[in-house]
């Protein structure tokens, strides 16, 4: 028989590491993998996701501002997400791979940079209550080798890209210090490996967590 109800909501993946750490390879690693078992992958990321959040996120990474100014924009750009982009798409079945979510507010902006818990807590509270992703993966790696992979790579830095090693050193143990308070929904990868061997144990992750 034809299934005709509603679809099923869709799944929510988040990916999440300090600046080089090798993300956006393997989110589109994980995008085909998905795909190839016939899901409908919406890939997205953050700051951005939609025309006013990628107007935000060009402010975001090149216009100084208020630490506090920085916290309420990733929520503004992250409310418009929400409302525009990923929640119509897990209710349409869609599942939403994204780079980045609130997690990196909390190690960028609480963790790197001195925002207050509580006042990260507010906004999170405020902009997606309840909500979390359904799977995030935290690439984990010293901040000197993720330095060296930006540099090899030759591209400009922004003004997060452009902060010293102690930053990276307190927004990685941010993304730890979160990842242990929610060890069922965050997965620690050891990103300091060749790219085989975090696309397989990725492929894993994915197959062990949502097609058992
Ligand atoms: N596992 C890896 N080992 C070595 N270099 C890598 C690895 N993964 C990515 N890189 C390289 O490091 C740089 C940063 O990777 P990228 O995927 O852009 O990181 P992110 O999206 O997390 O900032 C790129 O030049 C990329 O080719
Ligand atoms: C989503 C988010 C990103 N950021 C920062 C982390 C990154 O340095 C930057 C942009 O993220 P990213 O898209 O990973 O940068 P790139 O495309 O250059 O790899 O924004 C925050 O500080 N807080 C946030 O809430």
């Amino acid at each position: 028989m034809t299934h005709t109800g509603p679809a099923a909501r869709g799944r929510f993946i988040t990916f999440e590491g300090i600046d080089g750490a090798g993300k956006s390879s393997q989110i589109a690693a994980a995008v085909a993998t998905l795909r190839a078992r016939g899901i409908e992958v919406a890939p997205s990321r953050e700051p951005g996701g939609t025309p006013l959040g990628e107007r935000l996120r060009e402010l975001l990474l090149h216009e100084p501002m208020h630490i506090e100014t920085e916290a309420m924009l990733m929520f503004a750009a992250r409310r418009e997400h929400l409302a525009g982009r990923i929640l119509p798409a897990l209710e349409a079945g869609r599942w939403v791979v994204c780079d980045r979510f609130s997690d990196a507010t909390y190690a960028y902006q609480v963790g790197g940079r001195g925002l207050s818990r509580d006042k990260f807590a507010a906004l999170e509270a405020w902009v997606h209550p309840g909500f979390q992703p359904d799977l995030t993966l935290v690439f984990d790696l010293p901040p000197g080798v993720a330095a060296a992979r930006m540099a090899a790579s030759g591209a400009d830095p922004d003004r997060f890209e452009r902060e010293q090693r102690d930053f990276f050193e307190r927004v990685r143990h941010a993304y730890l210090e979160r990842a242990r308070g929610a060890p069922q929904r965050i997965r620690v990868i050891d990103a300091d490996r060749a790219p085989e061997l975090i696309r397989a144990e990725i492929e894993h992750l994915l197959a062990e967590r949502f097609f058992a």
